[in-house]
């Protein structure tokens, strides 16, 4: 679904990224990991056209879509979103910023609102719900896209355990129907719970494989 050359990015003084090589498949779920400035942000900000490469390139299907879940920052007191503002924002590629949402998007958004128990919270503002709360929001965004391509920037950092457990629910279902997810993540359980593992180290490839259980040495 996405195959990545030779890519490099340059980050001020720092090569953040230096000759990454890798693919994408559909119906896989890719957990991205690596020790903090890895460079695991860089790669998914590429991927997902935020950041221009220095060098290398991205090949993926003509059409083909992508959404991505970036690193959940902080939200605007002012920003006057609920959060099923925010899942809807998901349908924009589809139909524009701010169309009339159809039957089928409605549809869409009330059933990844309760994937991810956000069905209580749809009317109320995104800046007066919890961090973790807000987390899910913006990976339930990614979800009503429904995009080829998946990326998401460490949904399951500081979240609970049942929300952890729906997270990564959630991305299975994503590749269930087809779509590649690569989410950056530091958490043992949700590199168990992925198909292929792609780890960093200072901006290189160091493995790039079959997810492995930490410490059983087998497949998963
Ligand atoms: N905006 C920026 N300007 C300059 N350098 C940056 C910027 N963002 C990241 N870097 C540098 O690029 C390198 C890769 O950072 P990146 O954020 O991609 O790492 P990461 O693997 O996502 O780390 P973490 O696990 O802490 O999220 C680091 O050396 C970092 O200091």
């Amino acid at each position: 679904m996405l195959a990545v050359h030779d890519l490099s990015v340059r980050r001020g003084a720092v090569l953040a990224l230096d000759g990454v090589t890798t693919g994408l498949r559909a119906g896989t779920v890719t957990a991205l990991v690596g020790p903090n400035g890895a460079g695991k942000s860089t790669l998914l900000d590429v991927l997902a056209g935020v950041l221009p490469p220095t060098g290398g390139r991205i090949e993926r299907p003509r059409g083909s879509s992508v959404a991505y879940v970036p690193q959940h920052g902080t939200v605007s007191a002012q920003l006057p979103l609920t959060v099923g503002d925010t899942l809807a924002m998901g349908c924009w590629r589809e139909r524009g910023p701010w169309r009339r949402l159809r039957r089928s998007d409605r549809a869409r958004i009330a059933e990844c609102a309760d994937r991810l128990g956000l069905t209580p919270l749809l009317h109320r503002p995104l800046a007066a719900v919890s961090g973790g709360q807000r987390q899910r929001a913006l990976v339930a965004q990614g979800l009503v896209a429904r995009a080829d391509v998946l990326l998401v920037d460490e949904p399951t950092a500081g979240v609970d355990a049942a929300t952890q457990d729906a997270l990564l629910d959630a991305l299975r279902a994503e590749a269930g129907r087809g779509a590649a997810v690569l989410h950056a993540t530091h958490e043992d359980a949700a590199v168990a719970h992925a198909d292929t593992v792609l780890a960093l180290d200072q901006g290189r490839v160091v493995a790039d494989g079959p997810a492995t259980i930490p410490g059983s040495g087998g497949r998963r």
